[in-house]
């Protein structure tokens, strides 16, 4: 008998609280359309009157002896997204493999020569965007090489992508990308906490994720952080984005360099387009949360055919279709 009116309150409080969830699920719903919206606004038109290369021409700097499938997912993702033309600038050990994965990408095996820094700045003034890090390693000689490059690309405004190990130099070095707004990093789990550690000095408070990724952007200039997980957060230190489209439960090693190397043409297109054509929102938080939709809608098709054996080949087949259902619709 006491326990009915008790009944009665539990009830209700649970359909509070059920109210007040799927609420908040149908804002995030209409927040994640509304950036969406802001994504298909930096899509150029396809036109027959372009030449070659105005869609993009994207540098990835990665690929070593040990990795040479990071490279090659980053700038193959680059090329099927949209851009016309993508290089990889790697260490001599691991060109032959790249250039025969693919016949569609161009690959400069120099990242471990004396000249790194110089052969890689001269074809800055025909690259749109570089992205950093992909099965680039941690050896000493190739990461000093990379500041070299890092810094020459940001004297002449080059946007700059940083992932994998690219991070592991970004740790050792804040000072590389500090306040430099053309870069964005996309650490996943792993490389934020060691970034957070590094920049904040003092381990971040996982119960609070959005404040995290807030923090270490503002920490670092304001350069667009996405931290990647179950839900991706985004932020370049005034405003917070979440990106939280339907991926799978499949993490097969790649799903990042998928990510990087896309991202490294979104950013291209969302710089051109200029901040009218995102509503005043951060080009680079739009080109990032593009990016980050494709990933996981292209990881969502490819397990839907393949289930646990999804490989990240699998989801670069998929960028088409999923590239049209989310922006072409
Ligand atoms: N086929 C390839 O050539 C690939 C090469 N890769 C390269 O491998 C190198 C090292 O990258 P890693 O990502 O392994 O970086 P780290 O060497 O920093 O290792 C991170 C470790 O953390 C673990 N981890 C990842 N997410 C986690 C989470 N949410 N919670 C707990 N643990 C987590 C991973 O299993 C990994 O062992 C980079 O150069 C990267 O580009 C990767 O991109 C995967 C594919
Ligand atoms: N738990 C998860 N649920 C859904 N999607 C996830 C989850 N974790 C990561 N992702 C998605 O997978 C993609 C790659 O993120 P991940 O954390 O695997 O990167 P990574 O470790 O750098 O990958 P890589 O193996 O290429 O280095 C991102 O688009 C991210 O949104
Ligand atoms: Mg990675």
């Amino acid at each position: 008998m006491a326990l009915g009116p008790r009944c009665g309150a539990i009830r209700a409080c649970r359909r509070v609280l059920e109210r007040a969830f799927s609420l908040r699920k149908a804002h995030s719903i209409k927040d994640m359309e509304n950036t969406l919206q802001l994504v298909r606004n930096i899509i150029p038109p396809l036109s027959s009157t372009k030449h070659k290369g105005q869609d993009g021409r994207i540098g990835v700097v990665g690929g070593c002896q040990e990795y040479t499938g990071a490279p090659y997912f980053a700038a193959i993702s680059a090329l099927k997204v949209g851009a016309d033309l993508s290089h990889v600038f790697c260490a001599s050990a691991a060109a032959p493999v790249i250039k025969a994965y693919s016949p569609e990408l161009i690959v400069h095996p120099v990242l471990d020569s004396p000249n790194a820094v110089h052969e890689v700045e001269k074809w800055l003034p025909r690259l749109h965007a570089l992205v950093v890090g992909p099965g680039l390693g941690r050896d000493d000689a190739l990461l000093r090489n990379v500041q070299g490059i890092l810094e020459v690309s940001k004297a002449r405004d080059i946007p700059v992508v940083i992932d994998a190990d690219g991070l592991w130099l970004v740790a050792q070095q804040p000072a590389l990308i500090h306040g430099y707004r053309k870069a964005v990093l996309t650490p996943n789990h792993v490389e934020f906490s060691r970034l957070y550690d590094a920049v904040l000095r003092g381990p971040m408070d996982s119960d609070d994720s959005h404040g995290s990724v807030l923090r270490l952007s503002q920490a670092l200039g304001n350069v667009t952080v996405v931290q990647k997980g179950e839900r991706d957060i985004l932020s370049n230190g005034q405003q917070v984005l979440v990106c939280s489209q339907e991926g799978s439960s499949r993490r097969c090693g790649g799903q990042g360099d998928l990510l990087s190397g896309s991202l490294g043409v979104l950013v291209h297109w969302a710089l051109l387009a200029g901040p009218q054509k995102t509503n005043g929102s951060s080009p680079l938080l739009v080109a990032a949360f593009g990016a980050c939709s494709l990933t996981r809608q292209c990881n969502h098709q490819a397990f839907q055919k393949h289930g646990r054996s999804t490989t990240t080949s699998d989801m670069i087949a998929e960028v088409g279709a999923a590239f049209s259902k989310l922006f072409e619709t």
